[in-house]
């Protein structure tokens, strides 16, 4: 028995951090994803090991199922209708199995991921022996939401042997989940997120559920539909960050400047407000069309001055502000800061000789350009290996 689930990153078109904080984001998938395979052993088969394969990392891990029962003991699971919060007695018991994983330093990020899959996977599946295989089109811990399509992967995967869905299994190619099957995943998404994260808004895993692009705010869900083609160059700087940490430092601040903070997150949700009402706007003709983006880059400019003074930015951030600036166009962050990821949009009547330039110029700074598709399908699940 073998299902594939794949789940998409995202951008943040606006919003990032102030979410946290209740202000309203837009956000869209990209065609870049992150696929989890889960496969159960024949009878014959059966060692009575939990196994993880992260091939990105190059990593491999297995317990014995029973040694995760005994971790979990006293502790209400499976229960796959129920998403529900990892305690802290179990985050302790799951964070000893995983110290003695003895995950080289250099890759001790990832130890955050495996506990979350620990989670989800004893949440939804109990203590069945299984092999499950991670691998990923994203750059991981870059803004473009490695850990929540990781989650999402994570959960459809489960889910799809789970009595909670019902899916046909004679399927052949990618399927997709039902609304309430989709409402679910996306829950325990935001469980697994919460063990990564310490304190996600959810719009990372809402949108590598539903895919398309939407308006978040407060944990509520406004499905956009787009009027105008965007398309965006993604720069990643290259520059390692940890989301965990800067949603901290932003929290922090606004501990210490609580007035000045309210009224940068107030800002944040009129752009973000704004930057909805122009995506979704009918536009006649080229002209309006190039008006939209005109202030489709007014609006980006003035998210990353906020996003300067929450402090996410990053001086490799503000390079590739400064060289895309150049060719007169705007740039922002995207996802947590800190480094990974900066947009760029680009304008439909720019031409291809000026794309490639900006990108040989970030690119001769060591940044690696690509540009993805937005808006695509969310969460998809494929039996038997037909895909
Ligand atoms: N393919 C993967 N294999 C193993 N672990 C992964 C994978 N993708 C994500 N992770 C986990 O997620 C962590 C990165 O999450 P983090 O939230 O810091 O970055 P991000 O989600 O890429 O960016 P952002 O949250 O800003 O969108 C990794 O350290 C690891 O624990
Ligand atoms: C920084 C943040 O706003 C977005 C990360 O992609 C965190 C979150 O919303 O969970
Ligand atoms: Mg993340």
């Amino acid at each position: 028995m073998e299902v594939k689930a794949r789940a998409p990153g995202k951008i943040i078109l606006s919003g990032e951090h102030a979410v946290v904080h209740g202000s309203t984001a837009v956000a869209a998938s990209i065609d870049l994803s992150t696929y989890a395979t889960l496969r159960f052993p024949a009878h014959s088969d059966n060692d009575g090991l939990l196994r993880l394969e992260l091939k990105d990392i190059g990593l491999e891990f297995s317990w014995p199922v029973v040694r995760i029962k005994e971790a979990l003991s006293g502790i209400d699971v499976p229960n796959p209708s129920t998403p529900t919060s990892c305690p802290a007695e179990a985050i302790k018991s799951l964070a000893i199995l995983v110290e003695e994983l003895n995950i080289p330093e250099a890759k001790i990020g990832i130890a955050a991921g495996v506990m979350a899959f620990l989670w989800l996977y004893s949440s939804i599946q109990g203590f069945k022996p299984a092999t499950v295989i991670i691998s990923s089109e994203l750059p991981l811990g870059s803004g473009l939401g490695s850990s929540a399509a990781l989650c999402v992967a994570f959960s459809g995967a489960l889910l799809a042997y789970s009595d909670c869905a019902s899916l046909d299994f004679s399927h052949q190619g990618w399927l997709n989940f039902g609304e309430s099957e989709l409402d679910l995943l996306n829950k325990w998404a935001f469980e697994g997120e919460k063990i990564i994260h310490g304190r996600p808004s959810g719009i990372d895993n809402t949108v590598s559920t539903y895919g398309n692009m939407i308006k978040f705010r407060s944990g509520n869900l406004t499905r956009l539909k787009s009027n105008m083609p965007l398309k965006m160059l993604i720069t990643n700087t290259n520059v390692g960050r940890n989301t965990k940490a800067l949603v901290a430092g932003v929290s922090e601040r606004t501990l210490n400047h609580p007035d000045a903070m309210a009224s940068v997150f107030n800002a944040v949700d009129s752009i973000s407000g704004e930057l909805a009402t122009i995506i979704q706007s009918e536009a006649p003709d080229e002209i309006s069309v190039t008006e939209k983006e005109a202030k489709i880059e007014e609006l980006m400019e003035m998210n990353q001055g906020l996003l300067q003074c929450m402090g996410v930015s990053h001086a490799s951030i503000e390079t590739v502000l400064r060289t895309t600036l150049k060719y007169k166009l705007a740039s922002k962050l995207t996802g947590a800061g800190g480094g990974g990821c900066v947009l760029t949009l680009l304008p439909t009547l720019l031409s291809a000789i000026v794309v490639d330039k900006v990108t040989a110029e970030l690119e001769s700074c060591g940044f690696h350009c690509v540009t993805a598709a937005i808006g695509g399908q969310g969460v998809q699940v494929c039996f038997g290996g037909s895909s």
